[in-house]
């Protein structure tokens, strides 16, 4: 651990200052793409405007005999699209394997100054920070970039969920923390098969009512991720970074992804991937607050004042704990709202009525 004096100084000589605080930009959709599938990367112009965060995938999903092409696709990508207000990341491969050196040898020179985020799988420990920390500030610097690329990590292994906090606070650089529940249910020996989302065997059932202990039991699906989300949202507010749910499989089950975003949502992650078109608006629509909820937010906020002390709204006591949390939901609202000029507006309506 570098003492609290040097955690700010840059990792190699002519390489740009860390950041203090983790700027918050909207990233409610992390949209995974293969930079090397001709029609997916055809989609990115139209992409752009759509989505917060552009994810460039060089990792699973794209097959061992693709991965140059899609790191080159990726860097063509980078250099001909003008990606407005929308983030441009990139989930290199992990570490162990054969490719992760020469994805960040290729992209930092290439478009460095166009990345925002690397996504690094499969973290362990602070260790997998270091090592990345210290060659992205190489590169950094060997290319003349002026900020410095910020780094996310997947949280998808038993150790990694061992050892979230310190993965959390590992570098200036850390932006954010994903979960990975295939990669972690894999990893733990869970017997899930699917990419996230819940299972019909995980449940609670009420007690007997009578002697059969068959009849009017009702059973109650739980969430499988519940505990990991958690962890990882405690760590992250902890140092001052970012949260997000990973991915949801079952494309077509739409519903079922939107009310594993919202649990993620309400337990204080900011976004979610989003593997296919589809679940692009599904998770705009949930890391957005609703407009109801903003509308009340922002009266508890002014209906307290100075914020101390207690008052009653519609029955509802408020005080010093429910400003902070109104004051929360009316921050993200303003900050989601300054780029998206439709919950702009919707938001407004809502005061209005
Ligand atoms: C899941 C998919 C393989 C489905 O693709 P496809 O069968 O082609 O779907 P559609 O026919 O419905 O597609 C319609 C058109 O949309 C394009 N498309 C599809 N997906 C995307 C996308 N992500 N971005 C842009 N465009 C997309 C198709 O090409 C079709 O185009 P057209 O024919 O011109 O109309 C596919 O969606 C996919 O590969 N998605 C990404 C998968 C991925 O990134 N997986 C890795 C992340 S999850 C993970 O790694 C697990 C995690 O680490 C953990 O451990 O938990
Ligand atoms: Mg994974």
């Amino acid at each position: 651990m570098r003492s609290p004096k040097d955690f700010f100084r840059p990792l190699a000589l002519g390489a740009p200052q860390p950041v203090r605080e983790i700027p918050f930009r909207p990233s409610r959709a992390l949209h995974f793409f293969d930079p090397g599938n001709p029609k997916m990367a055809a989609k990115v112009p139209d992409l752009v405007t759509q989505v917060d965060v552009l994810v460039g995938n060089l990792e699973d999903a794209i097959p061992a005999d693709r991965k140059e092409v899609a790191r080159n696709g990726l860097v063509e990508i980078g250099e001909n699209t003008d990606f407005g207000d929308a983030q441009l990341w990139t989930r290199m491969n992990s570490l162990d394997s054969p490719w992760a050196l020469d994805d960040l040898l290729t992209l930092v020179p290439a478009i460095g100054h166009k990345l925002d985020v690397v996504i690094v799988p499969k973290v362990e420990g602070a260790q997998d920070i270091h090592y990345v920390d210290r060659l992205l500030a190489q590169l950094e610097a060997k290319a003349g970039l002026d900020r410095p690329i910020l780094v996310h990590a997947i949280v998808e292994t038993a150790t990694g969920v061992a050892n979230v906090e310190e993965i959390a606070g590992a570098s200036p650089r850390m932006q954010g923390i994903s979960l990975g529940p295939a990669d972690l249910a894999a990893s733990r020996r869970m017997k899930t098969t699917r990419v996230g989302g819940g299972h019909p065997g995980y449940l609670v059932r009420t007690d007997p009512v009578g002697e059969d202990i068959t009849v009017g039991r009702q059973t109650f699906q739980q969430d499988l991720w519940h505990y990991t989300v958690a962890r990882m949202v405690d760590a992250c507010a902890a140092n001052g970074i970012l949260p997000y749910y990973g991915p949801f499989g079952d494309i077509r089950d739409t519903v079922g992804c939107e009310d594993q975003f919202r649990n993620a949502f309400l337990l204080g992650c900011v976004g979610a991937w989003s593997l296919h078109p589809a679940q692009i608006k599904i998770a705009k629509k949930v890391f957005s607050p609703s407009p109801e909820d903003v509308a009340w937010a922002r009266r508890v906020i002014r209906e307290m004042g100075d914020g101390t002390g207690t008052v009653m709204i519609d029955g509802k006591m408020q005080d010093d704990a429910t400003v902070k949390q109104c004051r929360v939901v009316a921050e993200l609202a303003d900050q989601l709202a300054a780029r998206d000029p439709e919950l702009a507006e919707a938001y407004a309506l809502a005061e209005k009525d």
